[in-house]
């Protein structure tokens, strides 16, 4: 993934010093895109381990539609904790808009069962995407993210919120747009989450895995990460690991972890950095 190298070194050349709600401080530039064919490999961080089952359970626990941490916390994720209330709410973050987006009459609409319907029937339309910024439910700014939880706003707004895809010559093609981008930490996620998510519905509607392209506004690096940005830009990239899906379950909302194998990763080791809560 020599392109999100090449972003980290971006920040660091022409970052600017900003301020931000977690008090820790940035580098950040503004609007940046990178793209990643799936067919050259999985895009999985080589310059530092990453934890594949924590990126694969987060989104099947999206898909879910559940927002509270106890499924998270039962297999292995604990990175939505600092956010969540005593008794694991987050409010209605991204599984409830995805996946129930509420209306006008108290009723749900699931985007993600569009997406696939769209994929199926009607893959020419330029109007396949899914959206997690509902206004109505974000957090009030004054609060903390456990008091918007309790009150039935979202903990944190979405970063990654606008999920639209692209069919072409029997290849599905993704883009995301992340408002906001962590991008020594929560950027690795979000690259291999959207490249599963775009194999899963490849999957699904029988076609081919073709481009992830990712589009990051406030691309930013948290003073607290910039000894661990420079090592890993110390380090030389390694060939791309390659994920299998095992089995086809009979819908999007059916996978497991244990559906993906992922071969031939062979990362530099973990590098620690601590999380701007
Ligand atoms: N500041 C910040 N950055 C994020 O990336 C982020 C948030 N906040 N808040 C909501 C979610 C939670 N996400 C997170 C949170 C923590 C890690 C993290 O600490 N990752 C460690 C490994 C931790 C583990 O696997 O348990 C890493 O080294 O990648 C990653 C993504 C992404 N999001
Ligand atoms: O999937 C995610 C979720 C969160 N982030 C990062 C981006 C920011 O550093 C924080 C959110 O803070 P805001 O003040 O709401 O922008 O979390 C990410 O990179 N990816």
């Amino acid at each position: 993934m020599k392109q999100y190298l090449g972003l980290l070194q971006d920040i660091l050349d022409n970052g600017v010093q900003k301020g931000d709600r977690t008090g820790t401080g940035t580098l950040s530039v503004f609007g940046r895109q990178y793209r990643h064919d799936l067919a050259d490999g999985f895009p999985l961080l080589t310059t530092k381990k990453l934890h594949l089952k924590s990126i694969i359970n987060e989104l099947i626990w999206f898909l879910r539609g559940d927002t509270n941490t106890r499924w998270l916390k039962e297999n292995g994720v604990s990175i939505w904790d600092e956010w969540a209330t005593e008794s694991g709410d987050l409010g209605p973050i991204y599984g409830a808009q995805w996946t129930a987006w509420p209306t006008r009459e108290g009723g749900k609409i699931n985007q993600i069962d569009y997406v696939v319907d769209c994929l199926r029937n009607n893959p020419d339309s330029r109007r396949i995407l899914f959206h997690g910024w509902n206004v109505e439910y974000l957090p009030d700014e004054q609060a903390s993210p456990q008091e918007n939880a309790a009150a039935g706003r979202m903990a944190l707004p979405p970063c990654h919120l606008l999920y639209q895809f692209y069919v072409a010559g029997g290849r599905l093609s993704a883009q995301l747009y992340i408002r906001s981008s962590d991008s020594f930490l929560g950027l690795p996620y979000n690259t291999a989450s959207l490249a599963v998510l775009t194999m899963m519905l490849a999957q699904q509607c029988d076609l081919e895995p073709g481009e992830i392209i990712i589009s990051t506004g406030d691309s930013h690096l948290y003073s607290n990460h910039l000894e661990q940005v420079r090592e890993q830009l110390a380090r030389k990239p390694r060939s791309l690991p390659r994920l299998n899906i095992t089995r086809k379950p009979d819908s999007i909302y059916d996978y497991r972890f244990e559906d993906f194998e992922l071969l031939n990763y062979d990362p530099h080791p973990h590098i620690a950095a601590p999380v701007a809560v």
